[in-house]
């Protein structure tokens, strides 16, 4: 049976060029109109002293701490995770090396309109009447033909360090998700409920330092599709918001060393709601250029994600419809925030 692969799930909802080219952040002296977002009506501060929970992979009642931060919040920041520093500060440096490259040179790499990898905007942004201050860079598995592109002579270093963090972050997410499943009472030999190869997706993103920062958006609020993603954001600056019921938007205020883990839609379905995939947005600053590295994980494009039986209520009931990873994929590319209540039973 072929299998399909997460960039061919992505390849079937082309997006117009102008939905593809950043701006150019660096040439650019004010917000053009274009960027500039009308204040919205949740934007009022929240209560600073709130935080997401820390989660220590290595306590020992470390499934219970991270079931009951995904049931909660749906987001947690994780330590002990084993990534070494120097990957995650090599990641940066190499991610903020390509962002700095002129416009042009960017270009060359761009993400073709029917294509999942390479320079762009976010993939979200046709649903917004205005852009984001953003760009980012896509990586499912290798990097090397974008890479070649804007390094023809010297994108080893680049490659490697992206690859070793991939490898990383997927022996991290399967660890994650093994602890997830024990926490929902899922026997050991029941965890991998999906085969080999799992989709998995690297997102580098951009938020250039921005003169109006309080008027433009960063990455406009989203859930993340797939069943988890992993964040690394840089320590020198804030951006990343998560919205919480009755609380308004949270800031996730980097700790050193740690990585952000948040819930996705497709764990959302699979738990039956219990862990709800967690709405959030990215604000900019006005004298630091932010960087931020999202890893995403999921089964394959070709697995039927449904409702775990032991996530079912007394009454056996399912709430979402069953669907493939692309499936899913395909509503949400046509949705977006939608998406899960039209699978809602
Ligand atoms: C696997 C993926 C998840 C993602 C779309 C993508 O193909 C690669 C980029 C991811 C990203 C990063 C920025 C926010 C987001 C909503 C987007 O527009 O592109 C996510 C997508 C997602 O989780 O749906
Ligand atoms: O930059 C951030 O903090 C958020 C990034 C994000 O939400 C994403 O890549 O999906
Ligand atoms: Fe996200």
């Amino acid at each position: 049976m072929s299998s399909t692969t997460l960039s061919e799930a992505y390849r079937d909802h082309p997006l117009s060029l102008h939905h593809v080219i950043p701006l150019d952040f660096n040439t650019i002296p004010t917000v053009p109109d274009s960027h500039l977002w009308p204040p919205s009506d949740d934007d009022f501060p929240s209560d600073d002293r709130l935080s997401i929970p820390v989660v220590d992979l290595m306590d020992p009642d470390a499934v219970k701490l991270i079931g009951d931060a995904c049931e909660t919040w749906g987001v947690f920041h994780l330590t002990g995770h084993g990534i070494p520093l120097s990957l995650l500060e090599h990641v940066e440096v190499e991610g903020r090396q390509l962002f700095s490259l002129p416009a042009e040179q960017k270009l060359k790499a761009l993400r073709s309109p029917g294509g999942a990898t390479g320079y762009g905007v976010a993939q979200i942004s046709p649903f917004f009447p205005k852009y984001m201050w953003h760009e980012g860079f896509t990586i499912m598995g290798s990097p090397l033909e974008q890479a070649i592109q804007l390094w023809p002579d010297d994108h080893k270093r680049f490659c490697d360090v992206m690859d070793d963090y991939q490898k990383q972050m997927k022996m991290l997410a399967e660890k994650v998700i093994s602890l997830i499943m024990r926490s929902l009472e899922i026997h050991e030999e029941m965890i991998r409920i999906w085969p080999e190869p799992a989709g998995t997706a690297l997102q580098l993103n951009s938020y250039p330092s921005c003169p109006d920062p309080n008027r433009v958006m960063g990455l406009a609020p989203h859930t993340d599709s797939l069943l988890l993603t992993i964040l690394h954001q840089s320590a020198t600056t804030t951006g990343l918001q998560i919205f919480k019921e009755e609380v308004g938007w949270v800031l996730v205020y980097p700790i050193h060393g740690a990585l952000v883990v948040n819930v996705g839609d497709l764990l959302h379905i699979l738990s039956n709601a219990r862990f709800p995939s967690v709405l959030h947005r990215a604000i900019v600053s006005q004298s630091k250029h932010r960087l931020s590295v999202a890893y995403f994980y999921g089964p394959p494009p070709d697995f039927n994600v449904t409702p775990l039986v032991k996530c079912l209520n007394s009454d056996q009931m399912t709430g979402f419809l069953s669907v493939t990873v692309k499936e899913y994929i395909s509503i949400k590319a046509k949705n977006l925030e939608k998406a899960l209540s039209l699978i809602r039973i």
